[in-house]
């Protein structure tokens, strides 16, 4: 009988610490933190304001370096793997250039870097996986919160990289606005198969989006627990109201009030 072996993992983080020197003391923002993840996966860290969710996104993604442990990101030093441009990142807030249009803002990353081949055709590609092809002559300020985001999911996307970190990217819009957009991303990382690192303060969000969520306590920032989510793909709104998705979220619940206590 052939054993199943799983793939190298494209982000490994063992022992993780880091600590921020702070007028009079220091911040604890991360302690022991390891995590595995393989590729294809779609991950959520979840936990109170202050837990060091953002600190191990930008650990992951190189715009901070960390105090002690041991960080890969698809089989590479950070350094290495930004360089590479392995992965894109997606902020909080959209941060577009509002003088350049859709499409020009999703080609702003290849012509800086000089990307060869046909980049124009590129950025199209990223716009239709973002459902925003009609947009491209639009401008940012044409555009509703939940389109501007999505322009920046596919600017983030530009290089194809095959890992996407996601901060809080749906955080400030409605919850009607967030739940559709929820939808779309569970369905560019089917038809993508990149492996997506997201954090989010809501638990619906997170269940209802990842393989798997890394639940976080804060100070100092510790991995609580992980917990699976078995739920079946594709995902739908009838997902939200299964019993499973009940039992899923109050197991993340009882986690972070355990770190709280
Ligand atoms: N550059 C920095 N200098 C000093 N302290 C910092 C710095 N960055 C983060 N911290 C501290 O580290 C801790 C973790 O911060 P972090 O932003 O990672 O938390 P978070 O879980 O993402 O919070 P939130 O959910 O509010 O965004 C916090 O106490 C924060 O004040």
């Amino acid at each position: 009988m052939t054993q199943a072996v799983s793939p190298d993992p494209i982000v490994l983080v063992r022992d993780l610490g880091m600590v921020f020197p702070v007028p009079g003391g220091q911040t604890v923002a991360l302690q022991n933190a390891s995590l595995s993840i393989q590729p294809g996966e779609f991950i959520s860290l979840i936990g109170p304001s202050g837990c060091g969710k953002t600190t191990l996104l930008r650990l992951l993604a190189d715009l901070v370096q960390p105090t002690s442990g041991d960080i890969r990101v698809n089989g590479q030093p950070p350094s290495a793997a930004r360089r590479g441009r392995q992965y894109g990142y997606v902020f909080q807030a959209p941060a577009l250039m509002e003088w350049r249009s859709v499409l020009k803002n999703v080609l702003l990353p290849l012509e800086v870097m000089r990307v060869p081949g046909d980049r124009v055709a590129r950025a199209r590609e990223m716009l239709r996986l973002v459902g925003l092809e009609k947009f491209e002559r639009s401008y940012p300020w044409q555009l509703s919160g939940g389109m501007q985001q999505r322009v920046s999911i596919a600017r983030a996307l530009a290089f194809d990289p095959p890992l996407l970190f996601m901060d809080e990217p749906f955080g400030a819009l409605d919850e009607i606005t967030r739940e559709r957009l929820n939808l779309e991303l569970l369905r560019l990382w089917r038809e993508t198969g990149k492996t997506i690192i997201f954090v989010t303060h809501s638990i619906p969000e997170a269940v209802f989006l990842s393989t798997r969520v890394v639940v976080m306590t804060a100070r100092p920032g510790k991995i609580e627990g992980i917990v699976d989510v078995d739920l079946p793909h594709p995902r739908s709104d009838e997902t939200r109201e299964s019993p499973r998705f009940f039992e899923i979220a109050t197991e993340i619940r009882e986690l972070l009030k355990k770190g709280h206590a």
